[in-house]
């Protein structure tokens, strides 16, 4: 099948650069490997989880959020955004197609795209002039290969199957992780009268949202390391020295983290509260499992129900873009720094893959959105 522009993915990324391709007549499709568009907010978050950025940051292009919806808008708010953001702009992805390999032909200079479609078994192909990667920094979940993992005698689910503590209640459960997830998965378990343990083992810095959101509007006239100087002023300020909880500061500041390592700062929602009441008991890393014991690395030992590993995520796009190199490094994340990170060689750009949440997709998808509309006028033209 012949296309002018194919997108890998539907989640915001892909659905914010179909809305910018069409503002310019662009045609374009979108293959996504699940039913649905934006499966990661539908399928794949917890019940309480709501927007950690205001919704200043949070809309996609050509639609703000209402100016009536909450400043932290829950997530079934911003999936029903997301509903009217897809029939406003007329969306329709190909759905059950799950892009298998994408490489590009030197001989006719375009990219041959397979996509297996997950209902018939069959391989199609597309050939396309554009390739956009929209296929999500945390499109394949991460669970570290501890020793007697497989010997655990009670639940195992990553934090994206995770929807809420209910049935947990008076179990003995272990998060390991403690990134925004982690942390709020342990609340949540712990609200819901789970015995809750949550594995700390390197620094990081707990701020609060709205901490976040000065930061956010500071950064567009101030430098980052004042910004990163304030914020961990105001976190020293409301949350004092939690070392002796665990809890370490890094040396380095949020934002800083955040842009080079991709590492967001923990943004409290009432977890640290739990930890310094002990209703949430801190434990170093793990060293191994065995049946329904779990071993620390400070020789501690206790047997829980149910682990969640909140471990983090990773973007597998190298797995199937045969000529990753042309945008992305060995890690699937962009080779070039932010801002030209969504521009790569041969016609191949990424969406989403700046670690600056959904305020960075919409900037990335305008800008590819301009940039094929640029190259199809100066090919027009010759
Ligand atoms: C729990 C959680 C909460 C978050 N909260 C916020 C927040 O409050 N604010 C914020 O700014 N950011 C937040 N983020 C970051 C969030 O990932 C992004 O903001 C946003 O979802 C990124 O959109 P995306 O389209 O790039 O990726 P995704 O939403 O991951 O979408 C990628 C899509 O590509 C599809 N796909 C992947 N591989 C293939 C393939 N090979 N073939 C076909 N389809 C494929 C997937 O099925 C998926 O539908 C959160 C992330 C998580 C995990
Ligand atoms: N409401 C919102 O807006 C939310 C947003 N998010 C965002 O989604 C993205 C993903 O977040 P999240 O799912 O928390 O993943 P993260 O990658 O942010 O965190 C992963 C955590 O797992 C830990 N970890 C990894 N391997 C191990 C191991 N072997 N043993 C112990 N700990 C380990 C890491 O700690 P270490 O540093 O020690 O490696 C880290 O604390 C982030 O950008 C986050 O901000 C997530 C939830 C809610
Ligand atoms: O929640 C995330 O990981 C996001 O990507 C949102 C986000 C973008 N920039 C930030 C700076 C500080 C905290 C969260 C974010």
């Amino acid at each position: 099948m012949q296309k002018v522009v194919v997108i890998v993915g539907a989640g915001p990324s892909g659905l914010a650069t179909a809305a910018c391709l069409s503002a310019h007549s662009i045609p374009h499709v979108i293959l996504e490997k699940e039913d649905i568009y934006a499966s990661l907010w539908k399928k794949r978050a917890y019940d309480r989880l709501k927007l950690h950025l205001a919704k200043e940051f949070c809309s996609l292009p050509f639609k703000p959020l209402s100016p009536d919806s909450p400043t932290y808008i829950p997530k079934d708010m911003f999936v029903n955004y997301l509903d009217e953001y897809v029939s406003t702009f007329n969306i329709q992805p190909q759905y059950h197609r799950s892009v298998e390999s994408a490489w590009y032909d030197e001989v006719d200079g375009k990219w041959r795209i397979d996509a297996k479609n997950m209902q018939s078994g069959d391989v199609e192909v597309y050939v396309a002039e554009f390739l956009v990667i929209a296929s999500g920094e945390n499109s394949a979940k991460y669970i570290p290969e501890l020793p007697g993992l497989g010997t655990f005698k009670g639940e195992i689910i990553h934090s994206n199957e995770y929807k809420s503590g209910a049935k947990y209640e008076n179990m003995d459960v272990l998060v390991v992780g403690c990134g925004n997830s982690g942390m709020e998965i342990s609340y949540d378990l712990s609200n819901f009268g789970a015995h809750t343990s949550i594995v700390i083992r390197n620094p990081f810095h707990v701020v609060s949202k709205e901490m976040v959101r000065l930061g956010m509007i500071f950064y567009k006239y101030i430098p980052l390391f004042v910004v990163d100087f304030l914020i961990v002023l105001m976190s020293k300020m409301v949350y004092g020295d939690l070392s002796k909880y665990g809890i370490r500061r890094p040396k380095k500041g949020p934002f800083f983290l955040k842009e080079t390592t991709g590492r967001a700062p923990v943004i409290d929602v009432g977890t640290v509260h739990k930890i310094k009441s002990k209703e949430i008991k801190v434990v170093p890393a793990i060293s191994s499992i065995y049946g329904k014991k779990v071993l620390f690395e400070d020789g501690g030992e206790r047997e829980f129900d149910a682990i969640v590993f909140a471990t983090g995520y990773r973007s597998i796009a190298n797995n199937w873009l045969k000529d990753f190199k042309y945008v992305l490094n060995e890690n699937g994340m962009p080779k070039t720094d932010f801002p030209h990170h969504w521009k790569g060689e041969k016609n191949l750009y990424c969406c989403g893959l700046s670690r600056r949440g959904l305020f960075g997709v919409s900037m990335d998808a305008k800008a590819i959105a301009d940039d094929i509309k640029r190259v199809i006028s100066e090919k027009m033209e010759k």
